[in-house]
């Protein structure tokens, strides 16, 4: 019987997709009532064949290949959907994500509604190769998430959720990439279910990302839905309307200044 389920979003990973399965299963610890299912949108780069491999050489995998739909989140999304376990958890394919965390996630989620993999944490760093201009670029989508959660890193990728929850969540954004977000939101989860396990964001070392401005894009539009979602059409309007007045009353002080 599964309990537990690795669920990966993976493009064009072919490389990534055997020093994944072999670390994982090598991490866990009840990797017999574990399941590993990847969800590829057609990559057609010997990702299938790789897995066939893995499941004769006796690894729990499979792999669902997509033909019809693309992106991150909606991937995740199948994943859950199809899932056989009741403890879910989602990580990226290219081993950015230490699969040697994952038990640490299984354990924390047999307590708790969602657990958040965090890079923000005395514990652990990130990697100093991570380029510059995406730190920069996470700061500010972490900011902006700010009302919305008070979790450490809104942001991440790597995470887990009780599967009765994620059967809860309506209306989720399979939009871009940010589903964890979404879910925390949208499944409705108390902050005292909720757990952080630290871990270290390595550097992709094979292929490459697939964050692009459309899927930058897709995160101001997701982040208007949840705003409206948790706060009320009204709430927001009046916000935006308090800003709009202090950032005039800003600006007349500006300009008396000058004059
Ligand atoms: N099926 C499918 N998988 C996808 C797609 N786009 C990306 N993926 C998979 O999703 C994972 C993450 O994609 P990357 O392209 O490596 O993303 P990243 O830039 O490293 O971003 C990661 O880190 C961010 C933190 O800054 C996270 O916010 C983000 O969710 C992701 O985990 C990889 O396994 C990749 O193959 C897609 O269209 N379809
Ligand atoms: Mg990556």
């Amino acid at each position: 019987m599964v309990d537990f389920s690795v669920i990966v979003p993976a493009y064009h990973e072919h490389d990534n997709i055997r020093p994944l399965t072999t670390r994982l299963f090598a991490a866990l610890d009840e990797p017999k009532n574990t399941e590993l299912i990847f969800v590829d949108d057609n990559s057609r780069d010997g990702s299938v064949e790789e897995v066939e491999k893995l499941k004769a050489e006796g690894y729990n995998v499979e792999i669902i290949v997509r033909t019809k739909e693309r992106g991150l989140s909606s991937a995740v999304v199948r994943g859950f959907t199809d899932a056989n376990g009741q403890y879910l958890v989602c990580m990226d394919a290219d081993l950015q994500h230490p699969p040697e965390r994952v038990p640490a996630f299984f354990h924390a989620l047999k307590a708790n509604a969602f657990v958040l993999g965090t890079r923000y944490s005395p514990e652990v760093a990130m990697d100093k190769d991570w380029p510059f201009f995406r730190r920069v670029i996470s700061a500010g989508a972490r900011m902006l998430a700010r009302p919305l959660t008070t979790v450490s890193d809104p942001m991440s990728g790597f995470f887990g959720i009780q599967k009765d929850y994620f059967l809860k969540a309506n209306n989720v954004n399979a939009q871009g990439f940010k589903i964890a977000l979404d879910l925390l939101i949208k499944a409705q989860i108390a902050p005292s279910s909720i757990a952080e396990v630290p871990f270290s964001f390595g550097v992709r070392t094979v292929g490459e990302s697939k964050l692009t401005g459309k899927v930058m894009l897709y995160y101001v539009d997701q982040l208007k839905e949840l705003y409206l979602y948790k706060f009320g059409a009204v709430t927001c309007v009046l916000v935006l309307m308090l800003l709009a007045v202090l950032a005039v009353l800003a600006l007349v002080y500006l300009a008396s200044l000058v004059v």
